[in-house]
């Protein structure tokens, strides 16, 4: 009799975790199972708790939990493997079931739930193969409390109706702690976990009812003991002989596969215009704009032209992007789509629209602002800032292509600070444009006007499809029809916060206001570090209702990174938009994975600080080559160091060097050489992430830097912007570390953390 075998998701990360040797067992284990389920060597059994469950041996110690889920037509077995573990944690208390509302099979780890809240509910675990096992000998009784049941306001059929796995009710119901509670949910099918944690964060019944359980609840009247139709509703992986591939790539898979039901939502739903997802570091706004771009990809018709765009604002985060798309779309969809970062898509629509002998090169702000100070002070101009200017020429004239003199005396000047007066405005256009003529006779323009020329060649192109298809002409009709269409059927936008007004009018122009599907912007603006503040709404691009949805849930950072994190971010005197005219928070912005607490250290010296950091790295690096089991783990690109400015990126490599730790720098197109820890400067690590990461030189003056303090009283709304843009940037910064972060100063700490290190105690 030959049997067919597929994998519950936790099956598969319980895989991704083993030692090699032992998943190389599970690939035989599979095969042997698939020929025959019944060979004396597999040793199959029932657990004696509950009729759904067997167990079989992968090898002397480990076990794979299996679930018969029907027969074939062709008389072949289905089975579902729910389980892999060391068999001193196999249970005859484990339990499969049918969950009410999705109907999908799950399964309730009970081996990881601790001893106390176990006795709580009165629940004692049987091992199902004692003579092996010299069982601890659990006396811990429950330390009695005063404290009231967490989720005392609730009842057991208030739970089942939500979705909480049966076998979990009662444990929920009688946990006093949030550790416990973790304990509880640690091993615990998604909808409970969701359900259980959105009601203890203190979402209300009819919330939880409407945004978690709602949108996975499946409308047909369910047979809660048909596992055959259950497994169909499941995810499963079927164990064929690619499972090992599959196996191989670990997590990297999960994000493939394993979308959580509110970002496959997003990704895969029908939007009649332009969609908003937001959210804090980690919740999967770039994983769903992936999956997005995979969605609409498998609904075009047959071509071999581009029709969507994925765009994001630097180029390394474009060619991470690509790599990843590329790992989950099909090689031919993958020709359909153009992964591009937002520079250098002006850049290609201002090519396109200059004649060669007239382009010009382009030049950074910095570089702009050295130019601008030499014009100031050959024209003797004491009155202006260089700074001052460029920001009012970057937000004001260009941020709103302002065209004239007498337009930018009626301009709002909305969040610059200080007011100008008119003969004021006046001299600030005269300045500018000689700034302007002076950077046209060096023959260079900055990337801001390049975007500003870009979305007016791409606004000029919209009008001409409209006015055709006014004029009744379809696109495409004539000659040169590639001017006559819009250029994109979907654009996809990760980093949104970051982009410009005119980044903006260009993609705007780029496709189809009247199509479905237009446009989605996946973007979270506590991590703004460039000056770009936009309102959408005021640049054509329409948010309404329900396409606007935040993402809560963190992938990436574990709890206890994540409370400091929001300790930078949440300041109680700061507030973040939503890209319009609203605001966001974080408000429910939570992660269930656990971890060491980050450090906090101040030192009396750079050096002193430097070195605490070569012992730091030392000990991760251990910590990681450890992770693989009997196999060592390569630690290379796994951990980071982030400074504060570039200099002292030098400064700490060399220093490394000599503690015989080896180095790549993060440059704008990611890491150089392959040096096993990345160093860079702050904005480098926008959307990266490490496993382990040191922040160091958080020193009072370093950031925000010291040079902001002139703004203080002079111009305190500037002032304002600046330690704003320092915040999200460290928010940025401590965001990136998975399980391990390790926070520094020399001398005091900067005002962003201060608090932070007090609390810490060090
Ligand atoms: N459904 C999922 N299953 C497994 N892993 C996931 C899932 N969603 C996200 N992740 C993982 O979580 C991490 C963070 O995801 P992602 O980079 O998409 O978050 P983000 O919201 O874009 O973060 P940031 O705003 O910091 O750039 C990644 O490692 C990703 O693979």
């Amino acid at each position: 009799m030959t049997a067919r075998l597929s994998l519950y998701r936790k099956a598969e990360q319980e895989l991704y975790k083993l030692d090699r040797a032992v998943k190389a067992q599970f690939y035989d284990f599979s095969h042997m199972f698939r020929a025959n389920p019944d060979q004396p060597g597999l040793d199959l059994k029932k657990l004696k708790g509950d009729s759904r469950i067997y167990r079989a041996k992968i090898n002397q110690s480990y076990r794979a939990l299996l679930t018969p889920v029907g027969v074939d037509p062709d008389n072949t077995q289905h089975w579902l493997v729910i389980a892999v573990r060391h068999r001193k944690d196999v249970y005859d208390e484990l339990q499969v079931a049918v969950n009410r509302v999705t109907g999908e099979i799950e399964f309730v780890d009970l081996a990881v739930v601790g001893s106390s809240a176990l006795r709580r509910a009165g629940i004692t675990l049987t091992p199902a193969e004692p003579e092996a096992i010299t069982p601890p000998v659990e006396q811990i009784e429950p330390v009695p409390t005063a404290e009231p049941p967490l989720l005392a306001a609730y009842s057991a059929e208030q739970l089942r109706e939500l979705g909480v796995a049966e076998q979990l009710i009662d444990l929920v119901l009688a946990v006093t702690s949030d550790t416990e509670l973790d304990e509880v949910l640690d091993g615990a099918p998604m909808l409970s976990k969701d359900v259980i944690y959105g009601l203890a964060s203190g979402m209300g019944l009819d919330e939880v009812r409407q945004e978690v359980t709602a949108p996975v609840k499946v409308d047909e009247d369910l047979d809660l003991t048909d596992f055959a139709a259950a497994v169909t509703r499941t995810k499963v992986t079927t164990v064929d002989k690619n499972v090992q591939a599959k196996i191989d790539e670990g997590d990297f898979r999960a994000w493939k596969v394993f979308l959580h039901p509110t970002q496959e939502r997003l990704a895969n739903h029908h939007y009649k215009g332009p969609v908003r997802i937001s959210g804090g570091p980690g919740t999967g706004k770039t994983i769903v704009a992936l999956h997005r771009v995979n969605h609409l990809a498998r609904q075009l018709p047959p071509g071999t032209d581009k029709p969507i765009l994925l765009t994001t604002f630097t180029m390394n985060l474009a060619a991470d992007l690509q790599l990843r798309l590329a790992s989950l779309v099909d090689p031919d969809l993958m020709a359909r789509v153009d992964v591009t970062h937002i520079d250098q898509l002006a850049a290609r629509v201002v090519g396109e629209n200059t004649a060669q002998r007239q382009r010009k090169q382009r030049i950074t702000d910095q570089v702009a602002l050295t130019e601008l100070r030499q014009l100031l002070a050959e024209l003797d101009e004491q009155r202006w800032d260089a700074e001052f200017l460029l920001d009012e020429w970057e937000q004001v004239i260009l941020g709103q292509s302002v065209p004239s003199r007498s337009d930018y005396f009626q301009v709002r000047r909305a969040g610059r600070g200080r007011s100008l007066t008119r003969p004021e405005r006046s001299q600030a256009w005269k300045l500018i444009e000689q700034f302007t003529a002076r950077l046209d006779k060096l023959g260079v323009e900055t990337w801001g006007q390049a975007a500003e020329r870009a979305a007016r060649y791409e606004m000029d192109r919209a009008a001409a499809v409209e006015a055709r298809r006014a004029a009744g002409t379809s696109d495409g009709e004539s000659s040169g029809s590639r001017h006559l269409g819009y250029r994109y059927q979907h654009v996809v936008v990760d980093e949104a916060q970051d982009l410009r007004a005119s980044h903006w009018k260009m993609l705007r122009a780029m496709v189809d206001p009247n199509q479905p599907n237009d446009m989605f912007i996946a973007g979270d603006t506590h991590q703004r570090i460039y000056d770009h503040q936009v309102a959408l709404g005021a640049l054509g691009i329409n948010i309404r209702g329900r396409r606007s949805t935040r993402l809560t849930l963190s992938y990436r950072t574990t709890r206890e990174i994540l409370a400091r994190a929001l300790l930078v971010a949440d300041d109680k005197d700061v507030t973040y938009d939503d890209l319009n005219d609203g605001t966001d928070d974080l408000a429910g912005y939570r992660s269930i994975l656990h971890g060491p607490r980050p450090t906090f250290a101040g030192y009396g010296s750079w050096d002193e600080e430097l070195a605490g950091l070569a012992s730091t790295l030392s000990t991760w690096r251990e910590e990681i080559a450890g992770d693989g089991g009997s196999t060592r783990r390569d630690p290379a690109g796994h951990i980071a160091v982030c400074v504060t400015d570039r200099e002292r990126v030098g400064q700490v490599m060399a220093f490394l060097t000599t503690a015989n730790i080896t180095c790549a720098e993060l440059t704008k197109d990611g890491p150089s050489g392959d040096g096993e820890v990345h160093v860079g400067t702050m904005h480098r690590f926008k959307g990266l992430e490490y496993q382990k990461l040191a922040i160091v030189g958080v020193n009072q003056g370093a950031i925000p830097r010291a040079g902001i303090e002139r703004y203080r009283h002079d111009d305190p709304t500037r002032y304002e912007r600046e330690v704003r843009k320092a915040r999200s940037l460290l928010f940025v910064a401590v965001t990136r570390a998975r399980d391990g972060l390790a926070v520094s100063w020399n001398g005091s700490p900067s005002q962003l953390i201060a608090g932070i290190a007090e609390s810490s105690g060090e």
